[in-house]
């Protein structure tokens, strides 16, 4: 007669592994059970069945937990590989922002990777390198709080989003000038605080009636002191130009997050993630209703991004991320030759970012063919935000 071994013990077995205690005393491990990854491990670590030569329980409880952490293990060191597969593939892609920090392999790791121990391990070489390596713990966190699933449940019955690229063409068209994302930024790692009266609502409010077809709203806590409330508080405020979410996207969760707390658009760094990362979440983006800003700062990146199907909104960085220089000729070189031609010729809108303060920079980057400016720092930092873009652009944009 069978009977499954008792819960506890199963508990220590990963799913799919189905323990069975045969009428001698004996245990079964059916191989059958297990997926297909799973019984790759098993076949690999030689795990494929046990039999417990005594009846005696805690005999069987050993045997049964030293399977389990046989599994577990085998489990660990393809989690590893999988891990090492994807910073390859994007190393190969020329990113260098790795998404974890570099843990080395399992102790009881054989197999074919080897590990290098790259600068000094687990310190992250740059600002966007850590902001990255935290958002992993923070979004892992938040998943556990609040399942995809529940999310995507909520989604479902979230307001329809705002067309984010036909309001800054729109804004093109009328006033000749590139469409401004204005964006509501307290803090930044750069700059540190911008503005100590900070009230996002206000702010949003003063932008729109300046004239800025778009709002950028930032909602990372820790590096710039936003957050998803700032973004869902304006939404609610009645504010009508559409959203950015203004995060540092690495896993799809964050998209979904992002429109149930009313964005109509959210931020893909390429430096971080990979073309098929891309590729899907922009898919993700699509299928939401969300305009997706992909963000390049070099002309490696923006060679891939202009291979991926489906964008529509490239964003130039002239701040490098990893060492916060701002150069605005950046625009400029990454927009010349044959890059110039293909997004003309793909009706792509490219986003002039960063480090814009005068209207000598505005002319800059439109000269070198954007059609639409992301602006923090040189309008959030003034009394009257909506005056600060009049100031921006030489002119009021708001008739
Ligand atoms: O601004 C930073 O210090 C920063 C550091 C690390 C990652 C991103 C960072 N900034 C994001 C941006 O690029 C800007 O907020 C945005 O383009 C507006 O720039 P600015 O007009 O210069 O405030």
């Amino acid at each position: 007669m069978e009977r499954l071994a008792s819960l506890n013990v199963a508990a220590r077995i990963p799913i799919g592994v189905r323990t069975t205690v045969l009428g001698d005393g004996s245990t079964h491990s059916n191989k059958s059970c297990f997926p297909r990854s799973i019984a790759t491990i098993n076949h690999s670590h030689r795990i494929t069945c046990i039999r417990v030569q005594q009846s005696g329980t805690s005999d069987l409880s050993k045997t049964v937990t030293a399977v389990g952490k046989s599994a577990e293990n085998a489990l660990e060191a393809k989690e590893w590989e999988l891990r090492m597969l994807q910073e390859e593939v994007a190393a190969g892609q020329g990113i260098r922002i790795r998404r974890r920090p570099p843990t080395g392999p399992p102790l009881h790791y054989e197999g074919p990777f080897q590990f290098h121990l790259q600068n000094e391990g687990s310190t992250p070489r740059n600002i966007l390198e850590e902001i990255i390596w935290y958002k992993d713990i923070e979004v892992s966190q938040f998943k556990e709080r609040r399942p995809l699933s529940v999310l995507k449940r909520a989604v479902e019955s979230a307001p329809p989003t705002r067309d984010f690229i036909g309001a800054l063409r729109k804004a093109h068209e009328r006033t000749g000038l590139p469409g401004l994302i204005a964006e509501v930024k307290m803090a930044s790692p750069s700059r540190g605080v911008l503005r100590e009266d900070f009230d996002p609502v206000e702010i949003a409010k003063s932008y729109e009636k300046g004239g800025a077809a778009c709002l950028s709203v930032l909602t990372d806590q820790k590096y710039f002191q936003g957050s998803f409330e700032n973004l869902e508080a304006i939404r609610k405020a009645g504010v009508k130009c559409p959203l950015l979410c203004k995060e540092f996207v690495v896993d799809e969760w964050q998209i979904y997050y992002a429109r149930k707390k009313g964005a109509d658009a959210v931020l893909l760094i390429a430096a971080v993630l990979s073309n098929h990362d891309i590729r899907y979440m922009v898919k993700i983006s699509k299928m939401l209703g969300l305009a997706a800003l992909i963000e390049v700062h070099d002309e490696r990146e923006m060679d891939r991004v202009l291979g991926i199907e489906g964008v529509e909104l490239i964003g130039i960085n002239n701040r490098s991320l990893e060492s916060f220089e701002v150069d605005n000729s950046n625009t400029k070189k990454l927009l010349e030759g044959e890059r110039g031609d293909l997004i003309r010729q793909k009706d792509l809108i490219v986003v002039g970012e960063s480090g814009l303060f005068t209207p000598d920079d505005i002319a800059y980057v439109q000269e070198a063919g954007v059609r639409a400016v992301l602006v923090g720092e040189s309008i959030v930092k003034q009394t009257d935000p909506g005056k600060g873009i009049a100031g921006l652009f030489g002119r009021d944009i708001s008739v």
